[in-house]
């Protein structure tokens, strides 16, 4: 398969059984994928599509609880930004994001005690719904994430090796034991929506900070839209069984500006079409060091496309994160979630100039 290199009109799809019988040919497929389109789809991942479907029922027995059993777990009572999100709650570029979600994670203990850096409370236990308003929700959950984590694990070595570096080579940036997030979504079509709620389910934005992005398009519903070089917004149709994959900004800084953190958005379905689902989880790289990026290989650094539409309001504190990574994540959770930095971290908002009257402010 060639890549268009000049810019892409379509998403690359990849096929990971090519690690077994095709390797240089898989590999040389991803670098074009880096460099150029920053978004690709995986498939033959070795995640069963039967256990994505199970996943998927799942998600929407939680979405389709009453809105009061789903506040029991709202983000607001965790210090740790995870938990439910009801619709409306996010804001990017100054527009409401229609969309609800609960952010989750591999389920680790607080261990933040007060004088430890404030970014070590982003770390902690989920926040679950009632297990028996839900039974099995926590375990099915929590499979999903191993499941996708042991991907991104997987997609991170052969990023490396396709952008000319040893296979372990981001290893160091990713700490084995720290908390990775991943959320569940669901997307109204406009027709469940007022009229002057639009039909922004996700503004257009960066992924910030993390490594890789595996998106799993849970149901047979476009909206997802990736934005090429000449700025024009391209359809990342679902294709069953597959994932999305997606660099985000900390990989993009990691790597020198070769990997490509590309902007997208969700626009919600379409009247009488029903809701779309998905499921994000976002490998992050860690959040207790200062992080340098990698010399790379010139060979690579000469791939780099002359011009890249970028959306740099979606990494506005870049100059913290190369800083202070760990801090840089909780002020972009703080900025993104008010109501929870006003309970959360009072002073923390006001050292950092955001306001906890204010909206909240996604990306
Ligand atoms: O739901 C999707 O398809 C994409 C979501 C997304 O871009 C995000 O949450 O960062
Ligand atoms: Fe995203």
């Amino acid at each position: 398969m060639t890549i268009n290199t000049d810019d892409f009109k379509s998403i690359p799809v990849l096929d990971l059984s090519r690690v077994e019988t095709d390797k240089a040919g898989l590999l040389a497929d991803l670098q074009a994928a880096l460099v150029t389109v920053g978004f690709f789809y995986v498939k033959n991942h070795g995640i069963p599509v039967e256990f994505l479907d199970a996943t998927t029922a799942k998600a929407v027995e939680f979405f389709d609880l009453p809105l009061e059993e789903k506040l029991k777990a709202d983000k607001i009572n965790s210090p740790t930004f995870l938990g439910y999100s009801v619709q409306g709650n996010e804001i990017t570029k100054n527009k409401k994001d229609n969309r609800e979600q609960l952010d989750f994670a591999n389920e680790l203990a607080e261990f933040w005690k007060p004088g430890q850096p404030e970014y070590e409370r982003l770390t902690g236990p989920n926040v679950w719904p009632d297990e028996a308003v839900i039974p099995g929700f926590k375990e099915a959950i929590l499979e999903y994430w191993d499941r996708t984590h042991e991907l991104a694990n997987r997609l991170t070595h052969l990023v490396a090796e396709a952008l000319g570096l040893p296979a372990d080579a981001l290893d160091k940036y990713v700490d084995q034991n720290q908390q990775h997030r991943a959320k569940l979504i669901k997307y109204p079509a406009v027709d469940a929506l007022a009229p002057s709620d639009g039909n922004q389910g996700v503004g257009a934005h960066r992924d910030t900070a993390n490594l890789l992005t595996v998106l799993y398009q849970a149901n047979d519903m476009p909206g997802l839209q990736v934005q090429n070089h000449a700025g024009d917004w391209i359809d990342a149709t679902p294709m069953r069984g597959t994932f999305v994959v997606n660099i985000g900004t900390g990989l993009e800084y990691l790597v020198d500006g070769v990997a490509v953190a590309t902007t997208h958005r969700v626009l919600n379905p379409l009247p009488g079409k029903g809701p779309r689902y998905s499921i994000a989880y976002f490998h992050g790289a860690r959040l207790d060091q200062k992080l340098y990026p990698t010399p790379m290989p010139q060979h690579i650094l000469n791939q780099k496309p002359a011009t890249v539409v970028t959306d740099t309001a979606g990494f506005q504190y870049a100059a913290l994160y190369a800083q202070n990574p760990g801090l840089y994540a909780v002020v972009n959770r703080m900025s993104s979630h008010r109501d929870v930095a006003g309970k959360w971290y009072p002073e923390l908002s006001k050292e950092h100039g955001i306001d906890v009257s204010g909206v909240n402010a996604g990306y």
